[in-house]
C-alpha cells in the first residue's frame, strides 16, 4: 500500500489555519482514509448490500453537497471562484450523477429504492451540517465544510495505485483522483485560508468554523463505519 501521508498533496502554509484544523483532526482524519470500507474497495471485494447501502446514502448526502456549491456560487466573494464552483457544478451533474445511476443499474437498485430511502443517522447529521452551512450563507462556513469533504476523499482516493477491476468500483474512487480532482480541492484550501477570519477580530467566528471542522471530520467517520452497523 502506497500511503500518501495526511494531507500531503494539498500545499497548505505550515503556519496558516487550515493548517491548524488539520492538525486537530489527523486520528480520525486516518482513520477514515484507512477505513475498511476503502481498503475494501480498492481490493473490489466490498459486500454488495454494503455498497448499495453506502451510494444509496451517498447519493442523498450528494443533494445537499450540490446546494452548498450552489450556495457558494451565490456567496462567494469573488467572480472568479463563484466561476470556479459552476464549473464544478456541471461536472457532478455531468460525471458523478451518471456514475451514481449506472452504478444503482449495475447492483440492481431501482429508483424507488434510491430517490427516497430512510436516512442512516450519520447521512441525517451530515445534511443537517450542510444545509446549516447552505442556511448560513456565510462562504468559509461553506468552505469549511467543502474542504473536509472533497480533501478527505481525495486523501483515501490517492492512497493506493492498484483499481479494482469493476466499474462500480474503480468509477467512485475515478472520480476523486486525477490531476484535475486535486486542482478542484487545492482551490478550496486555497479559498478558505484567504477567506478565513483573524483571531484577533473575530475570534468566535474562527471557533465556530473549527467546531464545524472537527464535526464534519467525525461525520465522515460515522459514515463509513455505518454501512457496516447493522
Ligand atoms: C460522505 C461523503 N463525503 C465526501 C464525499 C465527497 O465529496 C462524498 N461523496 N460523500
Amino acid at each position: 500500500m502506497t500511503t500518501t501521508g495526511i494531507g500531503a498533496l494539498i500545499e497548505v502554509s505550515a503556519d496558516g489555519s487550515v493548517s491548524a484544523l488539520m492538525r486537530s483532526t489527523s486520528e480520525q482524519w486516518a482513520a477514515a482514509i484507512n477505513h475498511r470500507f476503502v481498503r475494501e474497495l480498492f481490493a473490489g471485494t466490498v459486500d454488495e448490500a454494503v455498497m448499495r447501502d453506502y451510494l444509496v446514502q451517498d447519493y442523498q448526502f450528494f443533494e445537499s453537497f450540490l446546494s452548498m456549491l450552489g450556495a457558494c456560487v451565490a456567496h462567494a466573494d469573488e467572480l472568479d471562484a463563484k466561476l470556479r464552483f459552476a464549473r464544478q457544478l456541471g461536472m457532478l451533474v455531468a460525471d458523478e450523477d451518471t456514475y451514481f445511476v449506472d452504478s444503482f443499474v449495475e447492483l440492481g437498485v431501482d429508483p424507488s429504492d434510491y430517490l427516497r430511502p430512510e436516512l442512516a443517522a450519520p447521512t441525517a447529521r451530515f445534511r443537517d451540517l450542510m444545509d446549516s452551512a447552505v442556511d448560513s450563507a456565510s462562504y468559509p462556513q461553506l468552505l469549511v465544510v467543502l474542504v473536509v469533504a472533497e480533501w478527505l476523499y481525495l486523501d483515501w482516493a490517492e492512497s493506493q495505485e492498484e483499481v479494482p477491476q469493476r466499474d462500480v468500483h474503480r468509477g467512485w474512487i475515478d472520480l476523486h483522483r486525477s490531476e484535475t480532482f486535486r486542482g478542484w480541492v487545492q482551490f478550496l484550501v486555497y479559498e478558505l485560508e484567504r477567506v478565513f477570519p483573524t483571531e484577533n477580530d473575530h475570534g468566535s467566528e474562527a471557533e465556530d468554523l473549527a467546531r464545524t471542522w472537527r464535526r464534519a471530520v467525525d461525520l465522515e467517520c460515522a459514515f463509513f463505519d455505518n454501512v457496516y452497523d447493522d
